[in-house]
């Protein structure tokens, strides 16, 4: 208690008794006892109830206070108030009679923090308590009658139950509250007060109180004591009890009344103390239970916590079950899967396997049978490696005639003579034929070369030629006889045919011909090929041709594409070649492609000039083909050109009758035709100065001209008497380079060692063909053998790879299947294992 608190109190002690909010267990004013709410341990049955009135009222002595007996009787002077430790309250001495001195046995003190509710403005009161089985002793009262205050608060065991804390009360030695028990009336931290218990003291002024617990502790927070005022002693008077029978007024002395008093009381006191032993016991039975509650309830909280324990264990499995299924369900549905994947691989397995099995089995027939075939085979290989040698042997000898027969052929062409005439007459025309234009050509002798011209009546002429051609005979005719030159080119030989003759006698027919009646052109060249891949073993060929023309004394590049193409000119190369720089080369791998560049040429030509015709007549068309060649066997490589020239016409100024430009181009014509005149005659007389110069056809043809080269020249004639002169002309001019070809010199040969001669050529001519002959059959037989040798070396080396294949394809397949075979037997493991798994989780969620 602190200052504020005491000063409150003194100023007004009947705080403590007017707190309305305080239970009181003995409340005068309002006259009813408290404790008969809760019924505490001294609770009364409705018997008793019945005679309650009489049996509370007591004398002073008595423990229980008289009935009726209210506040207002008693002295407010307060005798003395201590708290609960029992310590008067020192301040308060000079407004309180204390009365001297005063102790206490056993208990101790005890204070709390808890709030105690409806405590008013002295909850301070309540929150000290003495506490176990104790007495107070106070000393030195004036002898007189008393009220004695109790002030209780439950703050020790707040939980309760009733009954846990019961205990009895004795003022002067006499019981004044029996088993009595806070929590049973008001609860836990709740004041409880016991107001106006009467007590008397005697001439020893002592007032004791002694508190003892039932079970449990008693405890006590406040005792105060009032003087109470003289209570006045009720006069002995006359009592009527009412008649039962006949209603009236029977007189009771108070001696008899208080016998039946005396006998009531004894009677109900036997019965209290009955019924107090039973309620002891029952207390006593009820604490124990209580005591079992309490182990039960502890057992119970022990258990509940095992329970929550339990539970939380086993939504922790729950979950872990739960997550336990779902990879269950995921392993199984992954499982299903994968079995599903694994069994069709492994059916895929089982097919490869049998297919692998069935190829194994063929792989290993087909090896037996190659393994048989082997010693065939053998015998094919020594067959083989003795026709290869056989065929190299041919080979050699191939060479060899080969050699020989180039020797022999460059014999014959050099016996007939390096410049070779070739006459051939074209047929009338239709206009010569419907102007009645006579024939002045005879044929008879011309198998033997020998052509006649009908000068006029019966005079004949004889020309004798290399070759007169009818105009029956046709270009395969013609090109037959010019042929072996083509060899000659391809020997590494220079060549130059040309033709010459009077405008339409034919020179561009025989040269280029048309696309049905291809000239010599296209045929040297389709030849040209053909042989090169005949020998394309042992040779190697690289063509090239180039289309020019020469016209007023001009060369132009009948292949250049350029409309404004420069002057080209004939230059000298270091090794001595003619050649001229800037002409186009165009490089050819078949015939085809000659065609298109001949056509190129073609076009070109038509294209520089207004009529085609007349300008075609008027320049020299010159198709230029390169051959350079390599010897595959010895390496020997040449370079030799072959000139295809289709001359200008050969017709004569006076006839003609030309004049301004057209006599320019003629003179220029018969410039050059008489330079190529002359250069021939030069070689033929074996001059020191070949006038090669002279005009731009023979400085061009230079290299093609004399010394090893070869020439071939088709004199063309009209057959009409109306270009007899010009006929004349042309054979004349023919004859004179035949003739000056085989030189005088020879023509002057007697006849005996002509016919030597002739005999010899007729020899050599049987010998040629014969060795002809036997080389393409020994040409033949080689092909047959070579095509056999590389059959049977092809069927040998396919049987060989075969053969390797397979025992590859063996090997694989083999590897293959053992390595199938694991992998099944590993999936078979997986798939056992996975099972297992499988059956174990199951098992688990189950
Ligand atoms: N042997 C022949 N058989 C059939 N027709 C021929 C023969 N020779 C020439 N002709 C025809 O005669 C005509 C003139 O021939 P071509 O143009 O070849 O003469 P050309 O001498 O080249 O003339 P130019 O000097 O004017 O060029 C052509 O229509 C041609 O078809």
């Amino acid at each position: 208690m602190d200052d504020s608190q005491l000063n409150a109190f003194l100023q007004n002690p009947d705080t403590l008794f007017t707190n309305p909010s305080i239970p009181r267990v003995f409340d005068w004013e309002k006259n009813d006892m408290a404790l008969n709410q809760d019924k505490p341990s001294s609770a009364m049955d409705e018997d008793e109830e019945e005679s309650s009135v009489d049996s509370m009222l007591c004398d002073s002595n008595s423990r229980l206070i008289p009935f009726g007996f209210s506040k207002s009787n008693c002295t407010d002077e307060i005798m003395m108030f201590i708290n609960a430790g029992g310590e008067a309250l020192n301040e308060a001495d000079s407004r309180m009679k204390f009365l001297g001195d005063s102790y206490f046995e056993g208990g101790n003190v005890m204070q709390t923090n808890e709030h105690i509710a409806e405590a008013g403005d002295c909850p301070f009161i309540y929150q000290s308590a003495r506490f176990g089985s104790f007495c107070y002793r106070f000393n030195n009262f004036p002898p007189g009658d008393y009220f004695v205050d109790l002030h209780f608060a439950e703050i020790i065991n707040t939980n309760g139950p009733k009954g846990m804390r019961v205990f009895n009360v004795y003022m002067q030695e006499e019981k004044v509250l029996s088993d009595f028990d806070i929590f049973s009336v008001v609860g836990a931290n709740k004041p409880l007060q016991v107001d106006d218990l009467r007590v008397s003291v005697k001439e020893d002024g002592l007032i004791a109180m002694r508190f003892e617990g039932v079970i449990g502790s008693p405890i006590v927070c406040g005792i105060c004591v009032r003087k109470a005022q003289n209570i006045p002693v009720p006069q002995a008077s006359q009592e009527y009890l009412k008649c039962n029978n006949c209603a009236a007024d029977i007189e009771v002395s108070s001696a008899q009344k208080k016998l039946m008093r005396t006998k009531v009381t004894d009677k109900y006191e036997k019965k209290i103390q009955e019924l107090t032993t039973q309620c002891q016991l029952k207390t006593h039975e009820c604490h124990e239970a209580w005591m079992s509650l309490t182990a039960a309830n502890e057992q119970l909280e022990k258990v509940r916590m095992e329970l929550d324990n339990k539970i939380f264990q086993t939504r922790t499995l729950d979950e872990t079950v739960g997550k336990q299924a779902e990879n269950l369900k995921n392993i199984t549905s992954r499982y299903g899967h994968d079995k599903k994947y694994w069994a069709a691989a492994v059916h895929d397995l089982q097919e490869k396997i049998m297919i692998m099995k069935n190829e194994h089995a063929q792989l290993s027939h087909d090896a037996h049978a190659c393994a048989e075939s082997i010693p065939e085979l053998n015998k094919m290989v020594t067959g083989i490696q003795a026709l290869v040698a056989q065929s190299e042997d041919l080979k050699l000898k191939y060479s060899e005639e080969q050699a020989k027969r180039k020797e022999l052929y460059n014999q014959i062409q050099e016996t007939k003579g390096n410049i070779r005439v070739f006459c051939r007459c074209r047929p009338l025309s239709k206009e010569e034929i419907s102007a009645g234009c006579a024939l002045v050509v005879d044929f008879d002798a011309a198998k033997d070369g020998d052509l006649g011209i009908l000068t006029g009546g019966s005079t004949k002429k004889t020309f004798k030629f290399d070759q007169v051609y009818t105009p029956k005979d046709n270009q395969v005719d013609v090109f037959a006889d010019a042929s072996p030159l083509v060899t000659s080119v391809l020997d590494g030989y220079n060549v130059c045919i040309f033709a010459y003759g009077q405008t339409g006698t034919g020179k561009t027919f025989t040269m280029e011909g048309t696309d049905q009646n291809r000239g010599v052109n296209y045929r040297t060249l389709e030849q040209l090929f053909q042989i090169a891949k005949e020998r394309s073993e042992t040779f190697m060929y690289n063509i090239s041709v180039s289309v020019l023309e020469v016209y007023n004394e001009q060369i132009r590049d009948l292949l250049s594409t350029s409309p404004t193409s420069k002057r080209l000119e004939i230059k000298q190369s270091a090794e001595g070649f003619h050649h001229v720089p800037g002409i186009i080369e165009a490089k050819v791998d078949n015939i085809k492609e000659v065609w298109n560049v001949l056509q190129i040429g073609s076009n070109s030509r038509a294209v520089g000039s207004t009529n085609v015709n007349e300008h075609s007549s008027r320049s020299h068309c010159i198709l230029h083909i390169m051959v350079k060649s390599k010897n595959l066997m010895t390496g020997d490589c040449t370079k030799s050109k072959l000139w295809l020239v289709d001359l200008a016409g050969s017709e004569r100024l006076a006839k003609t009758d030309a004049q301004g430009e057209r006599l320019k181009e003629a003179q220029n014509i018969n410039k050059s035709l008489s330079a190529l005149g002359d250069v021939i005659y030069a070689l033929a007389t074996k001059s020191s100065h070949i006038p090669y110069r002279n005009s731009k056809l023979t400085h061009l043809l230079q290299d093609s001209l004399g010394g090893d080269s070869k020439t071939l020249m088709f004199v063309q004639i009209s057959p009409s008497e109306r270009d007899l002169s010009e006929t004349l002309s042309s054979l004349n001019f023919a004859t004179r380079v035949r003739g000056i070809e085989l030189g005088p010199a020879k023509r002057q040969v007697d006849t005996s060692e002509l016919q030597k001669m002739k005999t010899m050529l007729d020899k050599a001519r049987q010998e040629s063909r014969s060795k002809d002959e036997s080389l393409r059959k020994l040409e033949e037989s080689l092909q047959n053998l070579e095509s056999k040798a590389k059959g049977r070396d092809q069927v040998y080396k396919t049987q060989q790879e075969k053969i390797k294949e397979l025992e590859c394809q063996l090997e694989l397949k083999t590897s293959m299947q053992n390595q199938s075979e694991k992998q099944v037997s590993q999936l078979s493991d997986r798939l056992k294992g996975r099972e297992e798994i499988c059956t174990g989780l199951q098992q688990k969620v189950d």
